[in-house]
């Protein structure tokens, strides 16, 4: 039977595992670049199947959180090769995650310090990471009230997604991962509690899947499908999203992503980084029709999950095929060999969560491995 140590061709990329690392926020990027600091924090990750970047902003107006990394300076580019190679040279596989945050986003760190955009004049009631005059002390603010995004402004954006593509895979990337999860501006466009527009973007659940299904044909007719992957959370609250019919929703979505020969799909079950049974609407979400909706659709992507998986969980959602991949987020962050530690069934270092989002080495760099002479 298949296990989390299996080898997975992931469209035609040989993963040494099926254990992946979920992408994390660190706002260890200041002005956008990634640092050298950051190569080594991949790098030591290596061992993972497959690594997904943090979330990287694909223009200006797609960053929403200080010192989150971009797509979009020649700085950032030569900071991110150093960064694929790094991890590359370690025999590791590693794809970047492609970020627009809408709304999700704070005017002092828009250009010319205007509104965040977001697919209807709807303040979130959720917070952004801002750092003080002495780079690296942050702290949590909340978010500015975005504008309603013009039709025509659209295309602008699709272009912003399509560029950060093929850039991301001439600095090395394997790949993509469209972040169209946890509230940010794909997500927002697809949930009645964020788009409320009037035009062929909002009102039906075609509608509000249309901007999404734009940017996945733009980056695959860009850079191909097998190199884009596409993240998803249908119930998760992240950033005050509430969606009242989630499953039908869901399943118009991932139809249509079916006729992509996409790379994989990543599903977060519940509430991101909560309650995996975490329900919005009158049902809980059936992942496993999710599932079987897209491969009766045709779908041939692997089929990633992630939120609060442990060891157990984890072979059994591969044992039992509800998934090819897992990806892990916090377990990933204190343990950089989380392989080796899984596959002796070594104990587990806990992650410090005072030191996830900003800072410098400590609670980036200097967790411990198993045998030290990795460190
Ligand atoms: C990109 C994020 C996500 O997808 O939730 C994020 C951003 C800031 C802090 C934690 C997570």
């Amino acid at each position: 039977t298949t296990t989390l140590f299996d080898s997975f061709d992931l469209a035609g990329i040989k993963l040494a595992n099926r254990i992946v690392m979920a992408p994390l926020t660190r706002n260890r990027s200041p002005h956008a670049i990634p640092q050298p600091i950051t190569a080594d924090y991949y790098a030591q990750r290596a061992s993972a199947g497959l690594i997904i970047t943090e979330g990287t902003a694909i223009s200006p107006q797609g960053q929403g959180y200080a010192d989150v990394p971009g797509l979009y300076t020649q700085a950032a580019l030569d900071g991110w090769r150093t960064v694929t190679k790094a991890v590359h040279d370690q025999g590791g596989k590693i794809v970047v995650q492609l970020w627009h945050v809408g709304r999700i986003s704070h005017s002092s760190l828009q250009p010319n310090n205007q509104q965040p955009v977001a697919p209807s004049a709807i303040p979130a009631n959720s917070k952004t990471y801002l750092t003080t005059a002495n780079e690296g002390q942050g702290g949590f603010v909340p978010t500015s009230p975005p504008r309603a995004l013009e039709v025509s402004e659209l295309p602008g954006i699709i272009d912003d997604y399509r560029h950060a593509a093929l850039v991301a895979l001439e600095v090395g990337f394997d790949g993509v991962e469209i972040h169209a999860a946890n509230g940010y501006l794909l997500d927002q466009f697809l949930r009645a509690n964020t788009n409320q527009r009037c035009d062929n973007y909002g009102g039906s659940i075609e509608n509000r899947a249309r901007f999404l299904l734009e940017v996945v044909q733009a980056i695959t007719d860009a850079i191909g499908a097998e190199r884009t992957g596409i993240r998803l959370s249908p119930v998760t609250p992240a950033c005050d999203m509430f969606d009242p019919e989630p499953q039908p929703l869901f399943k118009h979505v991932i139809s249509s992503l079916a006729k992509f020969k996409l790379s994989y799909i990543h599903i977060i079950e519940g509430a991101t980084g909560g309650a995996r049974d975490h329900q919005q609407g009158a049902t809980a979400f059936d992942y496993a029709a999710l599932k079987q909706t897209y491969r009766t659709a045709g779908g041939q992507a692997a089929w990633m999950l992630n939120n609060g998986y442990n060891f157990t969980l984890a072979q059994q959602a591969v044992r039992s095929g509800q998934a090819d991949l897992i990806s892990f987020g916090r377990l990933f962050i204190s343990n950089p060999d989380l392989v080796e530690r899984l596959r002796l069934g070594a104990l587990l270092t806990e992650p410090d969560s005072s030191t996830f989002y900003g800072g410098n080495e400590h609670g980036y760099t200097d967790y411990p491995f198993l045998n030290t002479q990795q460190t």
